[in-house]
C-alpha cells in the first residue's frame, strides 16, 4: 500500500502521519501482520456500531457517540484524573448510543487498553479512534475488539479508502468515514458506509465552525446517516443540528470537561 496521502492533508495531519507510519512500522516488527490477522479472525462478533446509531436516528432521537479522550493537540489535558472504565459507564447511564475512544498516544494521550477498558465496562457499541493508514491498523482494530473504525478522508486518497474499507468489511468492522469539504465528501461517497460523519474542526486553523455540517449536511444522500463531530456545546447546538434533521453527534470535550460525563450528556441531549 503507497504511504503518500492526498495533497489535501493539512499540516497536524501530516505529522500525526508521519509519526503513525513510524508507530506501525514498530508494531509490525513486535508483530507480524499475519498474527495480527489471525487473531482479529479469532475474535467475537462486534457489536453493531452502525445499528446502534440507526435504530435512534430513525426514530428522530438522539444518536450520541460520547467520546472517550484525555487530551487533543489543540486543547492539551482534558480530563486528569482518567478513568475510561467510569467513563463508559457513566455515559451507558447518560443515554450514550456508541463510544468513542481514541488510542493514539503521541497527540491525544491514547492507549488501546482504555478501549479494552471502556467497553469491557458497559454494552456499548465503540468506535476505534485513531488515524488509519494501513491494513495492518485495520486487523489490529479488530483483535483488540473495536466495532468500528475510523476513515479520515484528509489524510487517505479515495483508493486508500476504499482499500481500508474493504478489509474492514471482510473481518465484520463498521466504517465511518469523516469529511470537512466537498472535495473529501465526493471520495467518501464513494464508500458503501452508511456512516458519513462531518468534522465542524478545520484541521488547517482548528477553529470550529457548525456551519460545516449545515453546507455539507445538504450533499448526503437519505440513506446514510450523517453525524456531526467537534464542537458541540450547548443544547442550543443540538437543537440547531435536530432543526436541520441531524440526529447523529459526537461529542467529546464539554463531556469530559464536567464532573459527571454521563450527566453531562444527559442535560445537552434529553
Ligand atoms: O471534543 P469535541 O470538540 O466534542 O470533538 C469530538 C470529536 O469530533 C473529535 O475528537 C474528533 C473528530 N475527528 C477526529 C479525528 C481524530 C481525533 C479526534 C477527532
Amino acid at each position: 500500500m503507497t504511504r503518500s496521502g492526498p495533497d489535501r492533508t493539512p499540516t497536524i495531519l501530516r505529522r500525526i502521519v508521519e509519526r503513525k507510519w513510524e508507530e506501525i512500522d514498530y508494531r509490525q516488527r513486535r508483530q507480524p501482520l499475519a498474527d495480527v490477522r489471525a487473531r482479529a479472525t479469532d475474535t467475537l462478533a462486534a457489536r453493531g456500531f452502525a445499528n446502534a446509531l440507526r435504530t435512534r436516528i430513525e426514530k428522530q432521537s438522539p444518536a450520541v457517540i460520547a467520546e472517550v479522550k484525555k487530551a487533543s493537540p489543540s486543547k492539551g489535558v482534558l480530563r486528569d484524573p482518567f478513568e475510561p472504565a467510569e467513563i463508559a459507564e457513566s455515559y451507558e447511564a447518560g443515554g450514550a448510543a456508541c463510544l468513542s475512544v481514541l488510542t493514539d498516544k503521541d497527540f491525544f494521550q491514547g492507549h488501546e487498553d482504555y478501549l479494552a477498558a471502556a467497553r469491557k465496562a458497559c454494552g456499548l457499541p465503540v468506535i476505534r479512534k485513531d488515524f488509519m493508514v494501513a491494513p495492518y491498523q485495520i486487523y489490529e482494530s479488530k483483535m483488540i475488539e473495536a466495532d468500528c473504525i475510523l476513515l479520515i478522508a484528509a489524510c487517505l486518497t479515495r483508493d486508500q479508502m476504499q482499500e481500508l474499507a474493504g478489509i474492514a468489511g471482510e473481518i465484520g468492522l463498521d466504517v465511518l468515514v469523516e469529511v470537512h469539504n466537498g472535495e473529501e465528501m465526493d471520495d467518501a461517497l464513494t464508500l458503501e458506509t452508511p456512516l458519513v460523519g462531518i468534522n465542524n474542526r478545520d484541521l488547517h486553523t482548528f477553529e470550529v465552525s457548525l456551519d460545516t455540517t449545515f453546507e455539507l449536511h445538504r450533499r448526503i444522500p437519505e440513506d446514510r446517516l450523517t453525524i456531526t463531530e467537534s464542537g458541540i456545546l450547548t443544547r442550543d447546538d443540538v437543537t440547531a443540528m435536530t432543526e436541520q434533521g441531524i440526529y447523529g453527534f459526537l461529542v467529546g470535550e464539554s463531556f469530559m470537561r464536567a464532573p459527571d460525563p454521563g450527566e453531562k450528556l444527559q442535560e445537552l441531549f434529553f
